[in-house]
């Protein structure tokens, strides 16, 4: 059986065709149906529908392949039969196994069906679909228009990414104050273009039972200032490039300052623990970099500052990380130790590269093995001649300029 995990986007759009929220689609659109769907807002029979849905597969599934698609703690959450592929996408409908359980407010992420089995029959309904808060002025709208037309009010967040919870907690605090309103929380992430946002959210308040739709205000997002958002400083270069040396003087300097939280995950302490077991090849870089990126999300989510500071030799790997950290909210900063592959070798601090020459460590960076040179590098430091101060203090200089500190 082959086995898939989609990402957040995507797996947002299954739990809303499994649910029937997306009636009257059943499945991963194929191209045909995309090429409708984006040319005349319609789907090829001529049902009305603003957006395409689709799902991206490795290359290796194809058609007649049933695919097993899980959530991000591993449970099955449905089969997909791949009908057709085209390019990266993969199309098919989709069978439910168990209920989505994953992420918060489960118990709020109820089925069209469920909640129309509660609402009064044959009569009005309003929903209320909501990415923030209802201000005053808009609450007041909506129960004003559900009184004028005897309607039932369904508030509906849309949960999806960071800011799920806040708007979830809006809609129960908004509940208090429309008497009998109900709350069902809809994992419909948010499209580019307002105006098939505004029609897929329409959708699906009228699959699960509205006959007015209100489209609450769109949320304003004021990030907090630098020196309260999460950072991560990314060191990245050759084995004996200074990336330790220098990410210790900056957690030093930074502790010294005080004012902000630090975790610091060296290279070397990271492979004894957290991957520990692993190897150098591509493969194992790349899932030690994913676990270092994971960690210092997690920080970074949290507001604190995290430093890293393994070679991570691959561009793509980097560029995971730093949308990782995006993700959450989090700024990212990559420093490239640039220091050039001969002064590491004539520094040699561990005797590795002597070893590495003598072919005792096969796929030895920047010896028997690739390093991606960064191109997008917040800061580029090549430490030949420089001294340690110098180097922690371009770095430090970074993070103050950009507020990071103050
Ligand atoms: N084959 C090979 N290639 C590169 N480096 C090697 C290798 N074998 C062991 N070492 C030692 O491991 C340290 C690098 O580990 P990292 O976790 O930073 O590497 S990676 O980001 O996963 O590529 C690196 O430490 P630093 O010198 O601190 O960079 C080396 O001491
Ligand atoms: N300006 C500098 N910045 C950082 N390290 C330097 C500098 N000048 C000399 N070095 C020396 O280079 C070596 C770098 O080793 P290390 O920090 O362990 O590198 P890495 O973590 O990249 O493998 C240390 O012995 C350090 O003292």
């Amino acid at each position: 059986m082959i086995e898939w995990t989609p990402d957040a986007r995507e797996l947002a759009d299954l739990e809303l065709l499994l649910s029937g929220a997306y009636a009257p689609l059943t499945g991963f659109l194929t191209a045909a149906e995309v090429e409708s769907v984006a040319g005349r807002g319609r789907l090829p029979g001529g049902a009305p529908w603003p957006d395409p849905v689709t799902i991206a597969l490795p290359d290796e599934i194809g058609p007649g392949d049933r695919v097993t698609l899980k959530d991000p703690e591993g449970a099955a959450v449905a089969v997909l039969t791949v009908t057709e592929r085209d390019g990266h996408h993969a199309a098919g409908p989709v069978e439910a196994l168990d209920a989505p359980v994953y992420g918060p407010f489960s118990r709020l992420r109820r089925t069209p069906e469920e909640v129309r089995k509660d609402l009064p029959d044959g009569g009005e309904v309003l929903a209320v679909t909501m990415r923030g808060p209802l201000d005053s002025a808009a609450l007041d709208d909506v129960a004003a228009t559900a009184e004028e037309l005897d309607a039932a009010v369904l508030l509906m967040p849309l949960v999806f990414g960071e800011a799920g919870p806040a708007v979830v907690r809006a809609a129960l605090k908004a509940a208090e104050r429309l008497p009998g309103a109900m709350v069902v929380a809809v994992p419909l992430a948010p499209r580019e273009d307002a105006e098939i946002d505004l029609e897929l959210r329409e959708h699906v308040a009228r699959n699960y039972g509205a006959t007015e739709h209100y489209a609450g205000p769109a949320p304003v997002t004021i990030p907090g200032p630098p020196h309260r958002r999460g950072l991560v400083v990314f060191f990245t270069g050759l084995s004996g490039s200074g990336k330790s040396t220098i990410a210790r003087g900056l957690r030093d300097a930074l502790l010294e300052r005080g004012g902000r939280t630090v975790t610091y995950l060296d290279g070397d302490v990271v492979r004894r623990l957290l991957s520990a077991g692993l190897t150098f090849s591509r493969e194992d870089r790349d899932l030690n970099i994913r676990r270092i990126g994971f960690v210092a999300a997690e920080v970074a989510r949290h507001g604190g500052l995290a430093i890293c500071a393994p070679i991570a030799p691959y561009a793509a790997t980097r560029d995971e990380v730093r949308a990782m950290v995006a993700e959450v909210g989090g700024d990212f900063l990559l420093v490239h130790v640039a220091t050039p592959l001969e002064e590491c070798e004539r520094r040699d601090r561990k005797g590795l590269y002597a070893k590495a020459r003598a072919g005792l460590i096969p796929e030895f960076t920047g010896v028997s093995d690739p390093y991606e040179e960064p191109e997008d590098a917040d800061l580029v430091l090549d430490t030949t001649g420089m001294t340690v101060e110098r180097a922690v203090g371009s770095v430090l200089n970074l993070v103050t300029s950009g507020g990071w500190i103050r």
